[in-house]
């Protein structure tokens, strides 16, 4: 275990990811020719948010790749942060030293800058660009060559006279910028104490585990240099799976939470992380508490649950592993984005169905970001994700892999309807047409949630007395969620809402769950606008770069789009633009980007918020919402 690292390599689009994996796949022999297998990495898109947050929710450690001329981009901002939020100790690797322009100092200052990262460099380059030729290790004061024809061959020797004084220089940086976190190596500094290769060592372990301090590697992936210092790195510095914390769910005790790696109970644990849907049956990925040495075989099966847990696995262990295994755990709460963008399909034949419903289930399964429901009122399949191209692949693979062919609506943005203050609703049902009537009558109020409720629907009987039998509540509930469910101002999901029975009436003989669930219904639809409802869009975080000549023109756009420019930096001949802007304002971005820049702008963005849209544009949703229904 100790010698294990469970690590992901993380960076901005083109910045040598994959040559970088397969170098080091090469030099840890585990394939024994460069360019001799594919990897398969995931796609930092944002319509792919759900794959790297998986991956990130079981890695130990990473890598940050930076590219030495491009520096810190947008996308190494997006993954910078979504590490941050899983808490995963990383190194920064500085790569293509090898290319005009390589400036890694300016790129470690850019990480301080612009990713606030604690950060110094392990190494020192030994020149750059055509002249790149080995690095200097500043720990162990030792210089590396890469010899051999894929720089197999590593030839340490002693750091050059003529470098002698950038290597004291850049010790000493990074002895001070790392006892500003370790106590311990602040003490031997400030007393002036000698400190030594392997106390600097521990330091930088103990800082960068706790997450405190990023050590930056050098290196040009291409040219086959700097990568096997860097492996070194990622094993002396980045944490073994017994010394990071990672939890599961423990079924049987209502979800504690256990540990995985290093359970204390020595129990073998497993957190299922991802599914996959595939010829033969189901494709469970785990992450076990052990480590197993040769072959094991599981069988098993799951009942899927949506929620905060995503799945949950019975399993049947063959073998000892069966004695062994006392529980398995399922996933805990990963950052599951909520879909914002939605269409509709149906199959063009009924005959169909069965592939339909079967492509829609698997899809469902592997992906929490992917959700299928049915629309209300036009009883049309509807499914929503992360964004447009999200949706197209699923619709394609709809075609093509379950040969379905399926009409498809316009993508539509997810839009939400909360209240913003408190209505009463006092409500009564009645029906007698002969035989048993229908009787209920609820009164109470309806108030919006406070901004950080943990719920979004919050039902709770306050009423004293028994003027509506206890057997009855469990309807008014469902009838108050149902009608929540569509709003009236767009028949979007009514949110952040909070319903209060206090009281009621009910009769003897006519009084039924039925004529409950519809006194709430109507209850909520009598007191809705009274609750002065809003119309909420999802707002998307947008960061873009482009050469600055366009830079007017594309904030001008930005404008147009209603969006709000929150930061302008400049990054060399690039401005980098980062802005709020509304989804429903952003299809077919990428499109005009391209030809307002002659395709040298870029962008990334990502989900941030539901906020109350304009008045105006509140009055235009409304008037299409009611134009639509009219029409129907
Ligand atoms: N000069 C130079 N080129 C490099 C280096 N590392 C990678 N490249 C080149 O940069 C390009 C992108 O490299 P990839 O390894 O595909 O980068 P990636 O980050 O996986 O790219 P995406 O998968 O598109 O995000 C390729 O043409 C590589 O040959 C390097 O160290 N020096």
């Amino acid at each position: 275990m100790e010698r294990l690292r469970n690590i992901g390599i993380s960076a901005h689009i083109d910045s040598g990811k994959t040559t970088l994996t397969e170098r080091i796949l090469y030099y840890t022999g585990r394939i024994h020719e460069i360019h001799e297998i594919n990897i398969i990495d995931t796609p930092g898109h944002v319509d792919f948010t759900i794959e790297v947050e998986r991956a990130l929710r079981v890695l130990d450690g990473a890598i940050l790749v930076l590219c030495s001329v491009g520096g810190v981009q947008s996308q190494s901002i997006t993954v910078d942060r979504q590490m941050r939020r899983y808490q995963v100790p990383r190194l920064a690797f500085i790569n293509k030293l090898d290319r005009m322009g390589a400036d890694p100092w300016k790129v470690l200052n850019q990480a301080r800058s612009k990713l606030r990262h604690h950060s110094a460099a392990i190494q020192v380059p030994i020149g750059l660009e055509d002249d790149f030729q080995g690095l200097i290790d500043l720990v162990k004061l030792k210089a590396y060559y890469f010899h051999g024809s894929n720089g197999e061959k590593v030839v340490t020797e002693e750091v050059p006279a003529h470098m002698e004084a950038i290597v004291a220089e850049k010790r000493r940086e990074l002895i001070e910028v790392v006892s500003e976190v370790d106590d311990k190596l602040a003490d031997a500094f400030l007393a002036d104490e000698p400190i030594s290769s392997s106390d600097l060592e521990e330091a930088i372990r103990r800082a960068t585990v706790a997450r405190k301090f990023i050590p930056v590697f050098m290196g040009s992936a291409f040219k086959n240099k700097g990568v096997q210092p860097l492996l070194d790195g990622v094993l002396s510095y980045l944490p073994c799976p017994t010394e990071v914390s990672n939890f599961a769910l423990d079924q049987s005790k209502n979800e504690d939470k256990v540990l995985l790696a290093g359970n204390p109970d020595g129990r073998l644990v497993a957190l299922a992380f991802k599914l996959e849907e595939g010829r033969f049956g189901q494709l469970t990925f785990l992450r076990f508490s052990h480590q197993f040495l040769g072959n094991f075989y599981a069988i098993g099966h799951s009942r899927g649950h949506a929620g905060k847990l995503l799945l949950y696995l019975e399993w049947i262990v063959l073998q000892e592993i069966l004695l062994r295994m006392d529980l398995l755990d399922t996933m805990t709460s990963m950052n599951v984005p909520e879909p914002v963008m939605s269409l509709a399909v149906q199959p063009v034949s009924k005959d169909s169905g069965g592939q339909f419903s079967k492509a829609l289930n698997r899809f469902q399964k592997e992906d929490p970001t992917f959700r299928v429901g049915l629309d209300p009122e036009s009883g049309q399949t509807i499914i929503s994700g992360m964004g447009e191209l999200h949706l197209d692949i699923y619709v394609e693979r709809i075609r093509r892999e379950y040969k379905v062919d399926a009409t498809v609506g316009k993508p539509r943005v997810n839009f939400r309807e909360t209240v913003t203050q408190r209505a009463e609703f006092d409500y009564l049902h009645k029906k007698q047409t002969g035989g048993q009537g229908q009787y209920g009558r609820v009164i109470g109020f309806i108030e919006p949630l406070p901004a950080d409720s943990p719920t979004k629907f919050l039902f709770e009987n306050m009423m004293v007395g028994q003027a509506i039998p206890s057997g009855f509540i469990p309807a008014i509930e469902k009838g108050f969620k149902e009608a929540a469910n569509s709003g009236s101002l767009i028949g979007h999901p009514v949110e952040n809402v909070r319903i209060v029975l206090t009281d009621g009436a009910s009769h003897a003989v006519d009084s039924s769950e039925l004529a409950f669930k519809l006194a709430s219904i109507y209850a909520f639809r009598q007191c809705y606008a009274a609750a002065k409802p809003v119309i909420l869009e999802p707002i998307m975080l947008v960061e873009l770069k482009v050469p600055t000549e366009f830079q007017g023109t594309v904030a001008g756009d930005i404008n147009k789009r209603k969006g709000v420019i929150v930061g302008n930096d400049q990054d060399g001949d690039d401005s980098v633009i980062t802005a709020h802007v509304p989804l429903n304002n952003m299809f077919g971005y990428s499109t005009s980007l391209r030809s307002m820049t002659q395709g040298k702008g870029e962008f990334t963005m990502e989900y941030k918020d539901h906020l109350p849209v304009s008045q105006d544009v509140q009055m235009q949703l409304v008037n299409a919402y009611k134009a639509t229904k009219a029409a129907e």
